[in-house]
């Protein structure tokens, strides 16, 4: 079980490197978590390689250390630095998982869909396997039991195929009237164009689809990857039983590696209502590289970036004009932003300073997450909120969670939305949610008809 520490308590840490490499690490990654996931906590990560980072996938299962609760990221570093000195010889690659809700302070009093999961959490999993082309590593950290005894308990959860089914969980949909989605959304965005106070405001909706049965989680990944390979995929259960939150993003929130910070904008988005590469699609991308409205709504974005960064005292770069980030789906304005790390900020600082960005809430911030709260009539819970892993010496990548959805066995909950501003029209903003939706929701229709 988690045990909340603050840095004035930092009991050692015990930990393993498996000498021998066990059975279950000829398995796939994806079908570990499907097996550990009925036994604890578990968090899946499939990274592309890109900002110096080399393509990984990563499984964390249980929960060895874990600092949660409100300011759990940007308050760890004390933490960690104590954690260090108090056990000995921590392996460089260790590594930390964390995540963040949206909106941490959202009153859940009225919406119990992610009663599950913590608003913050970054922690040691007590299981972490580790997997980069043919190199597979895996760590054992315990907080109280012999770290042998913690490996001997995953050991026999990971080598039976037949995990026992999770009790029936939350239904992720039940407390939602989705067919009022569309009223709400559009009477949202037309609310805003005619009284535009804000610079933007990005507003979101969901959409519900049939339960997938359980032992397709490992395909769904598969799936995910296959058609969003340049995407983060990621896939988290807090506790045995409880619904899984799993997406395909391809946005970067702050990554940092060998003293280079990477950011970027990721704003503006088309359709194309066709493949990559096609005629029809190279037009959409044109003209929304052309596009105001897109343009407008993507330098909010850039300049907030920049600003947050150059107040943590360091000195951004970028292009002056966005590319383009093209999916399966949709296509992207994106604007890549870097920054040398300095010792005055490290990577969870930035990723306080950045989140929430323009990208997914608006600007003013303030103001913008305020509007949200007040009229999405939803908890976004994790979605838009970073996620991501660090190891122990401040290196990491955290991604925005997009494209996604709460996956239980009565049914799975997506969840997108798009920038919004003067010149938005409600219905096209609607048909772009539709087109982020899809992301997962495609995958998840193959996967009930395979
Ligand atoms: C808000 C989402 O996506 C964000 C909003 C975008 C936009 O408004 O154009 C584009 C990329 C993302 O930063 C989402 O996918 O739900």
């Amino acid at each position: 079980m988690a045990n909340h520490l603050s840095a004035s308590s930092p009991a050692p840490l015990r930990w393993l490197r498996p000498d021998v490499q066990p059975s279950f690490a000829l398995l796939d990654t994806r079908e570990l978590f499907e097996r550990g996931r009925h036994a604890g906590r578990a968090f899946f990560l499939r990274t592309p390689a890109g900002e110096g980072w080399e393509s990984e996938e990563l499984l964390g299962l249980g929960c060895a250390r874990e600092y949660a609760g409100p300011g759990a990221l940007a308050s760890a570093a004390p933490a960690l630095q104590a954690l260090r000195q108090h056990t000995p010889a921590l392996p460089q690659d260790l590594r930390l998982l964390a995540w963040t809700a949206f909106d941490p302070t959202y009153d859940r009093t009225h919406d119990t869909t992610w009663a599950d999961f913590t608003p913050q959490s970054l922690y040691l999993p007590e299981l972490l396997v580790l997997r980069r082309g043919d190199h597979t590593t895996i760590l054992v950290c315990a907080a109280s039991e012999p770290p042998q005894q913690v490996f001997q308990r995953w050991l026999s959860v990971l080598d039976s195929p037949h995990s026992a089914p999770p009790p029936a969980s939350t239904p992720a949909s039940s407390s939602f009237a989705l067919a009022d989605e569309h009223r709400r959304f559009t009477e949202n965005v037309a609310h805003f164009v005619a009284n535009p106070d804000l610079g933007k405001v990005v507003f979101a909706r969901r959409d519900a689809r049939p339960g997938v049965a359980d032992a397709r989680m490992p395909a769904i990944l598969d799936g995910l990857h296959q058609r969003y390979p340049e995407c983060a995929i990621y896939a988290l259960s807090p506790r045995h039983g409880a619904p899984v939150f799993v997406g395909a993003t391809p946005e970067t929130l702050v990554s940092a590696r060998d003293a280079q910070l990477h950011t970027m904008a990721l704003a503006g988005t088309t359709r194309g209502r066709s493949a990559p590469d096609s005629p029809e699609r190279r037009a959409a991308e044109a003209a929304l590289l052309a596009s105001p409205k897109d343009r407008d709504e993507h330098h909010f974005v850039v300049d907030m970036i920049a600003s947050a960064l150059r107040e943590l005292g360091a000195e951004p770069h970028h292009g002056d004009a966005p590319q383009i980030k093209v999916l399966a789906n949709v296509s992207h304005l994106e604007t890549p932003v870097h920054a040398p790390l300095t010792p005055a900020f490290g990577l969870l600082d930035a990723l306080d300073a950045l989140h929430p960005t323009p990208a997914v809430c608006g600007q003013p911030r303030d103001q913008a997450r305020q509007r949200i709260a007040q009229r999405e009539g939803f908890d976004r819970g994790l979605y838009a909120g970073p996620l991501g892993t660090m190891n122990l010496a401040g290196e990491g990548r955290f991604f925005v969670a997009l494209r996604c959805g709460l996956l239980s066995q009565s049914g799975t909950l997506l969840f997108a939305g798009a920038g919004i501003t003067a010149e938005s029209d409600p219905q096209v903003e609607w048909d772009e949610t539709g087109a982020k939706l899809a992301a997962l929701g495609s995958v998840l229709s193959q996967e009930a008809h395979p």
